[in-house]
């Protein structure tokens, strides 16, 4: 393992720091916060999410109302820009081609580009995927980090002493530095990865130049792959996931976050590098990676899989925090909006399917359909309350890169890759239309407590 030299905390000083913070810290009471009309989560009591804006970027739709105010659960629609994903993921089927440039484009400037603005933004993309000279020197394998999101983070925040007007948020600008961004994110996770490969896991790194004329997904799969080699069919279910996971509203944890940031007047790159910070945590784009983790646990672990007896069992335990990682989620399964289907999770697995077949992953395959069947039976029979449980976006396409034969180190930098462009659409629309910081109120339940001079403190 290669860690710098930092100087660390004895475990002494740190228990002695814990035991401080607990004597005076007492326990937040969620019923307190209630009766204060707080929105824990900012969620309404119902669960759906307060809502903090309004946008033209794209619309998620997992309830109907009844003029009571009702929760009525119904499927699941995405729809970029006013277009269904289901509408873009069959024109990408019935006409076998990419779709990730032109759904890049669809987000940023709001409709589907005409022949030849397709084709020259293609070539722009192509044309920035090169980093900055020295950038990969000074950048990355400088300073490589065992995890990927960290290191995509960085590296987008150092992308600020490289440009020249990094502090300029005019509507050219962010779009500049948004079509940068969204070029060069593959290339510095390849990077990233490669240092990574050679220092924790000690085995070779190569990099690979772009090759012309490739889209994003045939890039990745290019540069990654020591070979260079790949299917068009693998290059094309690759380009299904980017393209299904481009945005998801205004609201989603990693959005909002990047919506606040720009809501401040800061520069494209905090933005951007916070919304990958928090993209990575196992709530939100970390679970594709738990979803796994989860999968290859539960193999393990359970007798017979065919068993459904069995597997609601184990997924019981898992829930009552008896099995699993501690955490008591079933990771792949639940969401914030959606109640009866994810149409993301239903596109992915509908893809999955004939590759697991024709590759020898049915069993995983299999597992990840169980999950998604009894999990929510499960989880109404553990929790009682009204909440519906579907699987999301993050249950099947941790098998699909793993099928692609993609380290799991790429699993949320891969879907980071795909998010830029939904997070870059919505920073534009933060800092031209909205104009006013971001800035809820947290009320204070402490004590007060009257100020003693050190001399006279016990
Ligand atoms: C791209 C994406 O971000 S998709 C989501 C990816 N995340 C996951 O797959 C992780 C597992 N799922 C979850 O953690 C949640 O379902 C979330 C965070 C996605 C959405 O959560 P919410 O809809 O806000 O539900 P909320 O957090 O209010 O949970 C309500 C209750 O259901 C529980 N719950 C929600 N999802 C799950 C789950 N998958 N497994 C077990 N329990 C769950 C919560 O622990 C909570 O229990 P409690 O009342 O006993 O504390
Ligand atoms: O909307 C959410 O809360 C999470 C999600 O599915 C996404 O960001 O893709």
């Amino acid at each position: 393992m290669y860690y710098p030299d930092v100087p660390a905390l004895e475990p002494d000083e740190l228990e002695l720091l814990c035991h401080e913070y607990l004597e005076h810290n007492a326990h937040l009471d969620p019923k307190l916060a209630d009766q204060m009309g707080v929105k824990r989560g900012l969620r309404n009591l119902d669960g759906t999410g307060v809502l903090a804006g309004i946008t033209n970027v794209s619309s998620v739709i997992g309830y109907d109302r009844t003029p009571d105010g009702t929760i009525v659960p119904i499927p699941g629609r995405l729809v970029y820009r006013g277009i269904d994903i289901d509408t873009l993921a069959a024109e990408a089927d019935n006409h076998d081609r990419f779709l990730f440039e032109e759904v890049v484009w669809l987000l940023l400037f709001g409709s589907l580009p005409n022949k030849e603005q397709h084709a020259k933004f293609c070539k722009l993309l192509e044309h920035h995927r090169e980093l900055p000279r020295g950038f990969a020197d000074d950048m990355i394998l400088n300073s490589p980090s065992p995890n990927l999101m960290n290191k995509m983070a960085r590296s987008v925040l150092a992308m600020y002493s490289y440009d020249e007007h990094a502090e300029d948020s005019s509507l050219p600008n962010i779009l500049r530095q948004s079509i940068n961004l969204i070029a060069e994110l593959p290339t510095m996770m390849v990077n990233a990865y490669q240092i990574k490969r050679r220092v924790y896991d000690r085995s070779s790194m190569y990099f690979h130049l772009p090759t012309e004329g490739q889209s994003t997904a045939e890039h990745i799969l290019s540069t990654y792959r020591a070979d260079q080699k790949f299917t068009h069919e693998e290059a094309r279910l690759l380009d299904l996931c980017l393209m299904v996971h481009a945005d998801h509203g205004g609201g989603n944890c990693s959005t909002f976050t990047c919506r606040v940031l720009s809501s401040s007047g800061t520069d494209t790159y905090a933005a951007i590098s916070a919304a990958i910070g928090a993209l990575k945590g196992p709530k939100h784009g970390g679970a594709n990676l738990k979803v796994m983790h989860q999968l290859d646990y539960i193999l393990e672990n359970v007798e017979n899989p065919a068993d459904d007896g069995e597997v609601r069992e184990f997924l019981r335990k898992i829930i009552r925090k008896e099995a699993g990682d501690g955490s008591g989620l079933i990771y792949g399964m639940g969401h914030a909006v959606y109640t009866v289907s994810d149409p993301r999770a239903q596109i992915l697995k509908n893809h999955a399917r004939r590759m697991a077949y024709a590759k020898g992953y049915d069993e995983e395959f299999e597992m990840l359909c169980s999950i998604e069947r009894l999990a929510p039976q499960v989880f109404a029979e553990e929790k009682h309350g009204p909440k519906k449980v579907c699987a999301n976006v993050d249950l099947f396409s941790g098998l699909i890169y793993r099928m692609l034969g993609i380290s799991e180190d790429l699993y949320t930098p891969l879907f980071a890759i795909a998010r830029v462009p939904g997070w870059c659409a919505h920073r534009v629309e933060e800092v031209e239309f909205a104009n006013r910081i971001i800035r809820p109120a947290y009320k204070y339940v402490g004590k007060p407590q009257p100020y003693i001079t050190l001399a006279e403190r016990a």
